[in-house]
């Protein structure tokens, strides 16, 4: 066994339904876990990792999407810097909102969008809760509808987290299942989402941005209408098709059955599952 084998990153691989084993392997290329003295990786240490790893997927000639958030940035920029170092090349990114947009901008990745490109290889984003059968909360960055068009065109879908992102099940977490919506009204659709689940204990509220409380507004210029539960939704097709049947509702962050590949990173190392 290596002597720094504390400062390597175990990699153990499954399918969804399988258990976790983990197995010694060699370090993610080109990334070594950072050397904390303590041992104990920060979270935004285990979100690179993660995506690090996802970019190992990357080859030159793929049309990518590029996630947005926190964990997604470094994937993005990650890709910058072996196109800089032309370790990957003719890459062209479709980015996800006008965040991602910016960055890749900044990083010299070629860009286009899904009218040039309505199939893409392959994504890789973040995400805000992933179950065990790899569906997904995403959307609290206020981003779903462009992750959930370029996601839907992509062949593969590699998702990335660290582990405070697993739950039983989606709205586990407590936190939000964001609904993006149209500005008219916005209320009258608010009140509507919340008696949809109100046997389910929900509760709606717009989100705000900003100490003056206005609408957050999203990059398509709708609002985002947080929903958060006290019990399991259930069966999360019939969630959907509910929330989307409601006129003034554009898109939900459950990302049902998308990802392809889920790339978790925590202290014992890195697990992926495959679907
Ligand atoms: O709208 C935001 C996106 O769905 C993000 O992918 C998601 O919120 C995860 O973001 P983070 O990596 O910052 O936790």
């Amino acid at each position: 066994m290596p002597a720094p084998y504390c400062r390597r990153f175990i990699v153990s691989e499954k399918s969804a339904m399988e258990t976790a084993i983990a197995v010694p392997s060699s370090t993610p290329s080109g990334l070594l876990a950072p050397p904390l003295s303590s041992g104990i990786l920060t979270q935004d240490e285990l979100k690179k990792i993660a995506a690090y790893k996802a970019v190992e997927y990357v080859e030159s000639g793929m049309v990518l999407g590029l996630g947005t958030g926190s964990t997604a940035k470094h994937a993005v920029d990650r890709i910058g810097e072996l196109l800089r170092q032309g370790k990957l090349k003719n890459i062209i990114g479709i980015p996800t909102s006008k965040k991602t947009h910016e960055q890749a901008l900044s990083l010299g990745i070629p860009l286009s969008d899904l009218d040039s490109h309505p199939v893409l290889d392959l994504a890789i984003d973040g995400a805000d809760e992933v179950d065990p059968h790899l569906n997904l909360v995403k959307g609290r960055g206020g981003s779903l509808l462009r992750e959930k068009m370029v996601e839907g065109a992509c062949k593969k879908f590699v998702v990335i987290v660290d582990e405070s992102k697993l739950v039983k099940y989606l709205g586990g977490s407590g936190l939000a299942l964001p609904v993006e919506i149209v500005p008219f009204c916005w209320n009258f659709t608010a009140v509507r989402l919340q008696n949809l689940f109100q046997t389910h204990g929900c509760v709606a509220k717009l989100r705000t941005s900003g100490e003056n409380g206005q609408p957050f507004v999203t990059d398509n210029r709708n609002y985002i209408v947080d929903l958060y539960f006290k019990e399991d939704i259930g069966d999360l097709n019939v969630a959907s098709d509910e929330i989307l049947r409601l006129a003034g509702v554009v898109e939900h962050g459950m990302f049902i059955g998308m990802a392809t590949t889920l790339i978790v990173a925590g202290e014992l190392g890195i697990t992926i599952k495959n679907k």
